[in-house]
C-alpha cells in the first residue's frame, strides 16, 4: 500500500536478489526505516523483537528466513534445524508454523545443491498468495461494508471498530481486517474507523492510525475501553479484526482485548467479523483454549514509547519501580461471540461447518 508516493509491501527481496528487507515496525509511526535481513538470526530477531509483526507477515518472514538459513548450510539436518528455531521465535500466531511446514515439504525432496534456489521461489510465492489472498477478503468484506452503506440510505459514514493492526503492515499487502474497508474507500463507500490504541505495544496507535492516515482515510483513535462506550451509543455500525490462529470450530485468538469487543459487541447486537487467511487455521485444534498464549516482557506494560517534542524518541516508565505487570499478548473469542469470518473464499458463519464448507479439502484431511 502507499507510503508517500510509493507503493510499498511489507517485506521485498533486495535488488542484489538475496538480502531481504523490511519496514522496521517498531519505529513506526515516527520514523520510516528499512531493515535489511542477511541472516537467519536477523529473520528470528526480526519476528522475536515484532520489527515485523502480524500473523501473516510472520509466515512470510520465517519462509525468507529458510531462504537466508539454507544459503550457510543446505543439508537435510539445516533443514530441520532452520524449522525449528524459526519455530521457536513466536508462539501464537500459526502461520509461522505454516509457513515452515510449507518451505520442508517442497525442499526436503529436493537434492540439497538446489534448495536455496527453490526456498526463494517457495518465498515468493508465499508472498504473491499473500497478496492475493488479502484482495480477496477485501473483495468478500466490502460487501458487508455496502449493506450497511446502504441501510444508513448513503447519508453517514460507515462506523468500523478495529483492533490491533491488521492492515498491510501485517500482511504483505492490503491486510484481512482492513482490506475490506480500502476495499470501500476505492468503492467510493463512505467509511470511518474507530481505531483501538491496542495497549501495550499501541499497535493501533502507532500501525493502525499511520496506514489510515498515509491513505486519507477518516478516522479517531480510542483508549482501548472506549469501545464498549462507543457501542451503546450507535457509534459502530460494525468491528472487524484480525486473527494469529482460528481453530476448525472457528474460535479466534487475536491480540489481548479482542475477546471484550466481542462481548460488547453480542450486547449490544452489532455484528462482530473476523477476517483471515486460509493459513491462520489451525486444523488440528478445536478449542480455543488450547491455544498457546504468548507472555510477553512486563517491561512492555510498565514502560511507553513516544516522541518528545524535540522529535527524539524515548521511554517512560508509568508504573512504580516495585509494581510488576503480567503480560499475555492474545486471548480467545469463542466463536459463539463471532458474527462470521471473513476469508478468502467467501464468508462463513464462525463453525467447523462452516469452515468444512469453506475448506472442504482441509477439513476433511
Ligand atoms: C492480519 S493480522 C491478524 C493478527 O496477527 C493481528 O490482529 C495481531 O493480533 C497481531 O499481533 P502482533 O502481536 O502485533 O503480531
Amino acid at each position: 500500500m502507499k507510503v508517500g508516493d510509493r507503493h510499498y509491501h511489507s517485506i521485498w527481496l533486495a535488488d542484489d536478489g538475496w538480502g531481504v528487507e523490511i519496514i522496521d515496525q517498531t519505529r513506526l509511526p515516527h520514523r520510516f526505516e528499512v531493515v535489511r535481513l542477511e541472516t537467519l538470526a536477523d529473520a528470528c530477531r526480526a519476528i522475536s523483537d515484532m520489527l515485523v509483526r502480524g500473523a501473516p507477515l510472520i509466515g512470510a518472514t520465517a519462509a525468507y528466513g529458510f531462504c537466508l538459513g539454507l544459503r550457510r548450510d543446505s543439508s537435510d539436518q539445516a533443514l530441520l534445524q532452520i524449522g525449528e528455531q524459526l519455530v521457536r521465535c513466536r508462539p501464537t500466531a500459526v502461520n509461522l508454523r505454516w509457513a515452515v511446514e510449507r518451505m520442508r515439504l517442497v525442499l526436503a525432496p529436493l537434492p540439497a545443491e538446489t534448495r536455496v534456489e527453490a526456498a526463494y521461489r517457495e518465498a515468493g510465492r508465499i508472498c504473491g498468495e499473500d497478496v492475493a489472498t488479502n484482495e480477496a477478503i477485501g473483495r468478500h468484506g466490502v460487501e458487508l461494508i455496502r449493506r450497511i452503506w446502504e441501510e444508513k440510505e448513503k447519508k453517514t459514514p460507515v462506523n468500523i471498530l478495529t483492533h490491533c493492526n491488521a492492515g498491510w503492515l501485517a500482511t504483505v499487502d492490503w491486510g484481512t481486517a482492513l482490506a475490506p474497508v480500502y476495499r470501500a474507500v476505492q468503492e467510493g463507500i463512505a467509511v470511518h474507523v474507530w481505531v483501538d490504541e491496542t495497549r501495550p505495544r499501541n499497535q493501533g496507535a502507532h500501525l493502525t492510525a499511520w496506514e489510515l492516515a498515509a491513505h486519507g482515510i477518516d478516522h479517531h483513535l480510542i483508549v482501548d475501553n472506549a469501545g464498549g462506550h462507543l457501542m451503546q451509543h450507535g457509534m459502530v455500525d460494525i468491528c472487524i479484526v484480525g486473527t494469529d490462529r482460528t481453530t476448525a470450530s472457528g474460535d479466534v485468538c487475536n491480540k489481548i482485548g479482542t475477546y471484550l469487543k466481542a462481548l460488547a459487541a453480542r450486547d449490544n447486537n452489532i455484528p462482530f467479523y473476523v477476517a483471515l487467511p486460509g493459513s491462520t487455521i489451525d486444523w488440528t485444534l478445536t478449542d480455543g483454549r488450547e491455544i498457546p498464549i504468548e507472555e510477553r516482557d512486563q517491561d512492555e506494560i510498565l514502560r511507553v514509547w513516544g516522541r518528545e517534542e524535540g522529535g527524539d524518541l524515548t521511554r517512560v516508565s508509568i508504573a512504580p519501580e516495585q509494581t510488576p505487570a503480567a503480560n499475555p499478548a492474545f486471548d480467545v473469542t469463542p466463536a459463539g461471540l463471532v458474527t462470521g469470518l471473513i476469508t478468502e473464499r467467501g464468508i462463513c458463519p464462525a463453525s467447523r461447518e462452516g469452515l468444512a464448507g469453506l475448506y472442504p479439502e482441509e477439513a476433511g484431511a
